[in-house]
């Protein structure tokens, strides 16, 4: 196992504080440019750089179940995952994002959540943490290995147990528990981009939503892509984001939290 010590920038704010970063040092390294264009970068380079250690340092450390779940994911060589290359440690959501999720479950007293894009589990235990001791959390997954490691993980955990992990496509599992009749306090939508708009529509349509719940939907602000360049991906969240804003069914809010979370209702 490789144990990867860096990330690459994944949020908005992470990819303008190292290009910041690198276009002052260059500046740094220029003849001819005045130490007053140097000193203004290096302040705009400061704030861009030392916002998200800053947040970090001011919410709520995460639990060493969680620090385990995290530490497990970075120690995982996903250079050499063969059967989902396109899987990375980058798409774990993290300590700042888990608490936020925490604090989600805990204001809407929520005793059901389904978890749509477990990766190696993390929004699913930090939600499991929050939830009272007969909670419970569904998590979809579409790759067993990655499912193999959120479950050791889970295992190691006091609060595991309440995860039930299904491995499957997430709408078929959706289309599963909306004929079960199942129903969930809160939904974190985070698998792929390009199911977003399927997935919302299956929690809404399939009655998956108890009155007061609320859906949260991770990667809304997908890198700055939305405005700021396009990929399939960035091009799958603007039609979400477009879709969710033009839908009389919900209100939301986009909140700038790591690479953008949407949370919203029926309204
Ligand atoms: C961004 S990661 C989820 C991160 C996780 N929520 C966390 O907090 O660390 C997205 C996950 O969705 C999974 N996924 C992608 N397509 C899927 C699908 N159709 N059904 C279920 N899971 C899917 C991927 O295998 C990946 O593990």
């Amino acid at each position: 196992m490789t144990v990867s010590t860096t990330t690459r920038p994944v949020t908005p704010v992470g990819i303008l504080a190292a290009e910041l970063a690198e276009i002052s040092a260059r500046l740094d390294a220029t003849d001819g440019v005045g130490e007053d264009l140097r000193a203004r970068l290096r302040r705009a380079s400061a704030l861009a750089g030392g916002l998200d250690p800053y947040v970090s340092a001011c919410t709520t450390p995460e639990s060493p179940a969680l620090r385990a779940l995290a530490a497990r994911t970075a120690a995982e060589d996903w250079g050499d995952h063969g059967s989902a290359p396109q899987l990375e440690q980058e798409m774990l959501s993290g300590h700042v994002e888990g608490q936020a999720l925490k604090l989600l479950v805990h204001l809407g007293r929520a005793r059901r959540v389904l978890d749509v894009g477990m990766f190696t589990g993390y929004s699913s235990l930090a939600m499991a943490e929050a939830l009272p001791a007969d909670g419970t959390v569904v998590a979809c997954e579409v790759d067993a290995h990655v499912a193999g490691i959120a479950r050791e993980c889970f295992d190691a955990s006091p609060d595991g147990h309440k995860i039930t992990v299904r491995v499957a496509p997430a709408a078929d599992t959706l289309a599963e528990l909306a004929a079960a009749g199942e129903r969930f306090d809160l939904v974190f939508l985070d698998a792929d981009k390009g199911g977003y708009l399927g997935y919302l529509q299956q929690v809404l349509d399939g009655d998956l939503l108890t009155e007061h719940g609320v859906v949260c939907v991770d990667n809304t602000l997908m890198q700055g892509q939305p405005w700021c360049g396009s990929t399939p991906n960035g091009d799958a969240v603007a039609a979400f984001n477009r879709a969710v804003a033009d839908d009389p069914r919900v209100e939301q809010a986009l909140l700038p939290v790591r690479d953008g979370l949407t949370i919203l209702r029926r309204v």
